[in-house]
């Protein structure tokens, strides 16, 4: 595991934004996972800035995103397709077709999981997966239980989750009570994987996650297992590691 603690958000996000900047200068039709939530915001911001510099392009590049909510509209205000186009999508040359975001309106969830899985498969490996980290250890929606799936699956969001992202809407009874997610067997599979948390309402969670037991009631403690694993935190999430 390769970690980092900054001081600041700034030199966080433009630490972020060089490595994938750095890859996709390498390999221009690398395959990014990608997330959603507050904490890569800052990262994409970075992302837009050095591709208004001419140092990037996202022409070659294909992106897959972690999950997006069940029955949520493509278009609504909430939805992690309108977050990606805001934040990222609207203001750089990624073209469309290349960009992967499950679709939770699908009529038949079980079929447009498949559908994501297949799209996965043929595009063989992600070369470097962004994860956030929710509060109760979930990857991607991938929720704590007694087991996990490998694939892109349906999960229903654990109170927890909600109450954590309702502050995006009005009432928590208005965020959603499933999502799609992809697995953690897909997230594994990723070449490297670059996990950013912050928060001082993070650093137990990550203490926990990066040198814990490894159990699936802390999905994300099996990034232990990951041989290329890279933690950017900032310096109230790394507080238990000084
Ligand atoms: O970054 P946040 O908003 O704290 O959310 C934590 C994680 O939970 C999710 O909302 C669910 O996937 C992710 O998008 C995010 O990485």
């Amino acid at each position: 595991m390769n970690l980092h603690i900054f001081q600041n958000q700034q030199e966080l996000n433009e630490a972020g934004a060089g490595i994938i900047t750095s890859l996709v200068q390498m390999q221009p039709k690398a395959v990014l996972g990608l997330a959603t939530g507050g904490t890569p915001v800052g990262i994409y911001e970075e992302l837009v800035k050095a591709y208004n510099k001419g140092r990037v392009s996202f022409k070659g590049v294909t992106t897959f995103n972690l999950d997006e909510y069940v029955g949520l509209p493509a278009d609504h205000s909430e939805s992690y397709r309108t977050y990606m186009q805001q934040h990222l999508f609207n203001h750089i040359d990624l073209p469309a077709a290349q960009a992967h975001i499950p679709n939770g309106n699908a009529v038949d969830l079980e079929a447009e999981c498949a559908h994501y899985n297949e799209l996965l498969e043929e595009a063989k490996q992600i070369d470097l997966q962004i994860l956030g980290l929710g509060h109760n250890g979930h990857i991607g929606f991938n929720e704590p239980d007694d087991s996990l799936v490998s694939g892109t699956h349906r999960v229903e969001l654990k109170e927890e989750t909600r109450e954590a992202n309702a502050r995006y809407f009005n009432t928590i009874d208005e965020v959603p009570t499933h999502a799609l997610t992809m697995g953690v067997g897909t997230i594994l599979k990723a070449k490297t994987i670059l996990l950013i948390v912050r928060g001082a309402d993070k650093a137990e969670i990550v203490h926990r996650a990066l040198t814990g037991p490894i159990t699936t009631e802390i999905p994300a403690t099996l990034l232990q297992t990951h041989p290329h694993l890279v933690v950017l935190l900032d310096a109230e999430a790394g507080r238990l590691f000084e």
